[in-house]
């Protein structure tokens, strides 16, 4: 087990956000996380990568309480995130922009920038290497935004909506890069909107609606849940 979450809750004054979500990760996991807008997903990885504190509950990260650790200090621990509004240097270079992640675990500048192209390598960036960030197109600024994480170094790593916003083609061409990941050895956390992006990728299923886990299992078993059928009537998620 490379996480556990136990009874993990967060307000926001008088609105709980995430109310009392358990749940576990095993290593080489890919874990989808889904709920309607607002459910308290994106929440959920603030938590967990030190962005926002607890108000209760705690996060086990191989086996060492992380919980309230500073957000720099838990991704140095070997947890990266992207964001949901990706967030480049916008006046820098995509090379910097991803020399900025590696300097988290890196100190020397050479060291840090070949890493930083070994990792854009990976993503399929490195022709786009010298472009200024803010140039990028949306599907390239989601990979800059996988590309800044994966500097880090992450076994673990949470994916917030990286295919939010991309055509179906855009979408074909990045999951392989996410199963590629996950094939090298790190562990997974996905939010998505995208029930057969899910379907595909995710071997565990979270549901959470109203900042609560309502179901978890295989992807049949919670698209199959009367429960998380009720949740999702009325949205746009589509169960074929
Ligand atoms: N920093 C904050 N301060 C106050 N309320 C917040 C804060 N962050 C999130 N919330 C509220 O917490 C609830 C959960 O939000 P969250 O962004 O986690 O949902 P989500 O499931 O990620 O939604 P979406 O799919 O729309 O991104 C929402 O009602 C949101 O308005």
């Amino acid at each position: 087990m490379i996480l556990q979450i136990k009874d993990l809750t967060k307000r926001f004054g008088g609105l709980t956000a995430v109310n009392n979500v358990s749940f576990t990760v095993e290593e080489k996991e890919i874990v989808g996380i889904i709920g309607p807008n607002g459910a308290g997903k994106t929440t959920l990885f603030n938590l967990i990568s030190g962005a926002l504190p607890v108000t209760s509950g705690t996060i086990v990260f191989n086996n060492e309480d992380i919980t309230n650790q500073k957000p720099n200090v838990i991704c140095q621990k070997g947890i990266g995130r992207t964001y949901q509004v990706v967030k480049p240097f916008g006046n820098i270079s995509v090379l910097e922009n991803v020399v900025v992640g590696a300097y988290n675990r890196i100190r020397k500048a050479k060291e840090a920038k070949e890493y930083a192209e070994h990792v854009l390598e990976k993503v399929d960036l490195i022709h786009r290497r010298d472009i200024v960030a803010k140039r990028l197109t949306i599907a390239d600024k989601k990979r800059l935004e996988v590309a800044k994480a994966l500097a880090t170094k992450p076994s673990l790593l949470l994916l917030d909506e990286v295919l939010a916003g991309l055509n179906p083609g855009e979408i074909n061409d990045i999951i392989p890069l996410i199963r590629n990941l996950a094939a090298e050895g790190i562990t997974l956390i996905v939010i998505e909107h995208i029930m057969q992006v899910i379907m595909q990728l995710s071997h565990k299923v979270i549901v959470i609606h109203h900042g609560e886990k309502i179901a978890e299992g295989s992807p049949q078993e919670v698209t199959s849940n009367p429960k998380v059928i009720e949740a999702y009537l009325g949205e746009e998620i589509a169960f074929a």
